[in-house]
């Protein structure tokens, strides 16, 4: 039997949320997991799974490879036996990549020569048949990511999605195997390999299909995927004897102080959580880019407005808005700048909030939340209870700070106040 004290697990997510939502799917199995920001100096800490929260999606293609490179030598030099790369459910990438160029990077680099692509999450909705991306009923291409302000997707063949942005060929493990088994899936992953195809976009309808993945790949040294894969792969390693299942796995800290919402995502459903905020009368003060542009100093208007309040309840700071409304703002200052204002300005809003004694902040957005996390100065985070599917409380180590960092799509209408009533 393997030593159960070393590193199984090396996962490289392309955002925040991301890496809280995969170490998530971990912790929920009782893998001791801890995410850190950005790669680290120091080693890798003890763990069964080590997630390494990047920032790349968005970024140029190059600049993402180089990033989770060092990501992967990092956790390398930690021992992981299996590396995970992990991306988002909606499979965002800019026209550019990131994901064709990252998972061939790391392939080369793990001198292997075949991995699959799956970013089904069946909990959430994502699912994927004969190649394609659904959300919910709707393929991906109809769905509110069709609007996504930095990476909209408007094709939901992912096969032709990733074959554009990747150097080799791309194949596909169709469902009909999938449902034969791991040593059909298997079977199919060498006829594919002998065909020269590096990368395969397996489908998945549900979580007997995303098991049989995780299964299928044990052997794999790398896993490209969202993290409904990983759902599977606790059972994998306990199997083995890598690892031994810690019903602790999800225990935080209690932790008092005031509490806060900052929302940057203008995603369909973070857009009916702030409206059910609002409409149910609780504290909200509303970011306007186009006033950003002018050289407001909103960041300070807002933390003036929250600061007397903050005693008598949680405070909503956001940006979101309906894609019309993103579109005008785009248009008038562009996509990259209007990103890069609202960033910014939530940022200073949270870490504001923070001095002014807030311990237990909802963040909503991926770009939003590694911009929060940045400005906290926050370096790794342990992993709590699932608040939503895909979304834990998290406590910043060594703080008495929770943070939620909750992707776009995620979460139920009331999540805000679901979020909060948990740690309340
Ligand atoms: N009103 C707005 N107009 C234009 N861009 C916005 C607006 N509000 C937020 N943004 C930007 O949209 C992007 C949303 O991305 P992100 O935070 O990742 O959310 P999601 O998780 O929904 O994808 C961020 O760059 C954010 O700064
Ligand atoms: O896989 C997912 O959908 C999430 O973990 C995720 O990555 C979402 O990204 P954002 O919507 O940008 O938060």
């Amino acid at each position: 039997m393997a030593d159960p004290s070393c590193l199984v697990l090396g996962v490289i997510a392309d955002d925040f949320t991301g890496a809280t939502d995969v170490a998530s799917m971990l912790v929920r199995a009782g893998m001791r997991t801890v995410q850190v920001i950005g790669v680290p100096e120091g080693p890798v800490p003890e763990a069964d799974a080590v997630v390494v929260a990047l920032k790349s999606r968005t970024v140029p293609a190059q600049q993402a490879v180089a990033e989770s490179l060092a990501a992967l030598r990092w956790l390398q030099a930690g021992g992981a036996r299996q590396f995970y790369f992990k991306y988002c459910s909606t499979f965002d990438s800019t026209a550019q990549g990131n994901i064709g160029p990252v998972a061939e990077a790391l392939l080369d680099a793990l001198d292997s020569d075949f991995t699959i692509a799956c970013p089904a999450f069946s909990e959430n909705g994502r699912t994927v048949f004969r190649g394609h991306l659904f959300v919910g009923d709707e393929l991906l291409s109809d769905s509110g990511m069709r609007n996504h302000p930095l990476t909209p997707m408007r094709d939901a063949n992912l096969v032709r999605v990733l074959q554009a942005q990747s150097r080799s060929p791309v194949g596909l493990v169709r469902h009909d195997t999938v449902a034969q088994g791991a040593a059909a899936t298997q079977a199919r992953f060498a006829q594919l390999r002998a065909q020269g195809v590096r990368l395969a976009v397996a489908d998945a309808i549900d979580d007997a299909a995303l098991r049989t993945l995780a299964a299928a790949c044990a052997d794999l040294p790398l896993i490209t995927a969202g993290s409904g894969v990983a759902l599977g792969l606790p059972a994998v390693y306990a199997a083995r004897g890598w690892t031994r299942p810690d019903a602790q796995a999800t225990a935080l800290p209690r932790v008092g102080g005031a509490a806060a919402v900052v929302s940057g995502s203008c995603s369909s459903a973070t857009n009916a959580q702030v409206q059910h905020w609002i409409a149910a009368g609780r504290a909200a003060f509303q970011i306007d880019p186009m006033a950003l542009a002018d050289g407001q100093p909103l960041a300070r208007q807002a933390l003036d407005w929250a600061a007397p309040q903050l005693a008598r309840g949680p405070v909503l700071v956001y940006a979101t808005a309906q894609p019309e409304r993103v579109k005008q703002v785009q248009d008038a200052v562009g996509v990259e700048r209007a990103g890069q204002l609202v960033e910014e300005c939530l940022a200073r809003v949270a870490a504001g909030l923070v001095e002014r004694g807030v311990q237990r902040l909802v963040v909503a957005g991926g770009e939003t939340s590694g911009a929060v996390v940045q400005a906290l100065g926050v370096r790794q985070l342990r992993i709590g209870a699932t608040i939503d599917p895909g979304v834990p409380w998290t406590q910043a180590e060594g703080r008495p700070l929770l943070l939620a960092l909750k992707s776009g799509n995620f979460g139920g209408t009331d999540f805000f106040s679901k979020a909060l009533a948990q740690v309340d």
